[in-house]
């Protein structure tokens, strides 16, 4: 059968009768248009044309075998005849590329937060609004960060600190620095690789990379990256449809994942008023033209639809039915439940508020540290279950601060992000080298040669708990903190 032509799919245009081009090949999606999680409207934009462009960072390669019935495939299309969305002149589109080549070297770049100032300067509004994004008034993601400025340490001298080994295990995997790659949805946003980049950084470093439900990298393609014997673990959104929950994790444990994280905190994805008003900018032309946008969907609650808010304690059993792989939940938030994770036989949480980007006030995970080491420890269970924490961790002194209080290792999510996307895999390697030097000068001058050395006497929490104490100044977090990313409107 010869291919379609482009002035045969153009015909198909409107909620009657949809068609789409992606990578060649035509989709009818007209029966599809309802049930779309983003909505109808940004995929007519595209009907009757090449919608590539638009679909290839949201979502992994296999979307449409596995989601779209197979008689709706049409086949390829003549890409010479193909009608593409003509993309307005945006002047700001033009000035981004202009920071892009004028952006520093990456040799420049000497900590985390410069790459959140590079990435602010250089990504697309859209990929910007939904990485930085935070619930709310976006309180617990600066309070992530400033939580750990509320923690001194109290060094020792005179301490040989000529050989310092910051290597530690993770669910039994020997890593190079106690620090994970934690799981971010979308990495095509920022970069046309995706999450690929993280693995190969990851590998690179011996550190272990959490695969994201939610990424724009197939599961398998991000599996297929990996190299030798690097580990990762699978995050987990558990479907309100079980049977594809549980065939994912099958397929994650057949294809070698380490550890099945179990995100507990997002029972519905957070209210993130950047990434909606970026997902609003993002289609201007409805906005010049008057036409009503449907601003109620950001990226993140377009494409989390199916996830299930009735998860519950009662399905803890039925994970450890269908899995060897040990299981931590990802988002706890108090020591109580922390508890009632080791009595279910779980063997690790992650005290986490997922950056931010959900409950906004809820503390930030190093307070939950803080709060619940102690408590483990009186009840003799401190190694029945391993604690991690993420959130706000900008420099190696958090990462140590966090280890001193008795966590197992750190996820680090938008630094990680944001490198990328300023400076692809190369920034990802240097971001990683950073943390390498700062947390060999840190143990040095604490006065530690091994992570088993770091303990709660070598910290003052005194003013952990109080929120409203002053804190120092947090100038590079201030320089790059972006409240609104660019408005719908523009203000008067
Ligand atoms: C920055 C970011 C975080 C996301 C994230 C996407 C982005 C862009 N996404 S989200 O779209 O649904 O919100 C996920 C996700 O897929 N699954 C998850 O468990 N956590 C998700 N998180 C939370 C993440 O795993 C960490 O908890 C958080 O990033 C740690 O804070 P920092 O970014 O400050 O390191």
């Amino acid at each position: 059968m010869p291919p379609l032509s482009g002035p045969e799919v153009a015909k198909h245009d409107n909620k009657e009768s949809c068609w789409v081009v992606i990578h060649g090949k035509v989709y009818d999606v007209t029966e599809f248009l309802p049930e779309h999680p983003g909505g109808m409207k940004i995929i007519l934009k595209y009907a009757g044309k090449d919608a590539t462009a638009e679909f290839e960072p949201i979502h992994p390669p296999d979307t449409l075998d596995k989601y779209l019935d197979k008689s709706k495939h049409l086949g390829p299309v003549d890409m010479n005849t193909v009608a593409t969305v003509e993309e307005v002149e945006d002047p700001d589109e033009t000035a981004r590329q202009q920071r892009i080549k004028d952006k520093p070297l990456l040799s420049q770049c000497y900590n985390l937060m410069d790459f959140e100032s590079v990435a602010k300067n250089v990504m697309k509004k859209t990929a910007w609004g939904y990485y930085s994004s935070a619930a709310d008034d976006e309180i617990t993601m600066r309070e992530n960060h400033e939580a750990f400025h509320r923690i001194w340490f109290r060094p020792k001298i005179l301490v040989d600190v000529k050989t310092v080994d910051f290597s530690t295990t993770m669910l039994g995997t020997k890593v190079n620095m106690p620090f994970y790659v934690t799981a971010t949805a979308l990495g095509k946003l920022g970069h046309p690789e995706g999450e690929v980049v993280l693995t190969r950084a990851a590998h690179k470093h011996n550190v272990v990379q959490m695969i994201p439900t939610l990424a724009s990298c197939s599961f398998d393609e991000i599996v297929d990256a990996r190299q030798g014997d690097q580990v990762q673990w699978l995050q987990l959104y558990v479907n309100a449809d079980r049977a594809i929950t549980e065939r994912i994790v099958r397929h994650a444990e057949a294809r070698g994942c380490k550890g099945l994280f179990i995100t507990v905190d997002a029972p519905q994805l957070g209210r993130r008023e950047k990434d909606m008003r970026s997902k609003f900018v993002g289609q201007g032309s409805n906005v010049q033209s008057g036409q009503d946008t449907d601003t109620s969907q950001g990226a993140a609650r377009a494409i989390s639809s199916f996830i299930d808010p009735s998860l519950s304690w009662a399905d803890i059993p039925w994970f450890r039915s269908i899995t060897k792989m040990p299981i931590v939940l990802k988002g706890v938030q108090r020591v109580e439940d922390v508890v009632k994770a080791v009595e279910c036989g779980i063997q690790g949480v992650v005290l986490s508020n997922h950056g931010g980007r959900q409950l906004d006030f809820a503390p930030s995970a190093v307070e939950v540290l803080a709060e619940t080491m102690p408590v483990l420890r009186s009840m003799g269970l401190e190694n029945k279950i391993e604690v991690f924490v993420d959130g706000g961790v900008r420099r190696a002194t958090d990462i140590l601060k966090a280890l001193c209080l008795g966590a197992k290792g750190v996820g680090i999510g938008r630094p990680f992000l944001y490198a990328m996307s300023a400076y692809g895999f190369d920034g990802v390697d240097r971001s990683m080298q950073l943390l390498r030097d700062e947390l060999e000068m840190g143990m040095r001058l604490i006065g530690c040669t091994s992570i088993d050395q770091l303990n709660p006497s070598l910290i003052d929490t005194r003013n952990l708990g109080s929120h409203i104490t002053g804190v120092p100044v947090d100038n590079l977090g201030h320089k790059v903190y972006d409240a609104l990313a660019t408005p719908a409107w523009k203000p008067p």
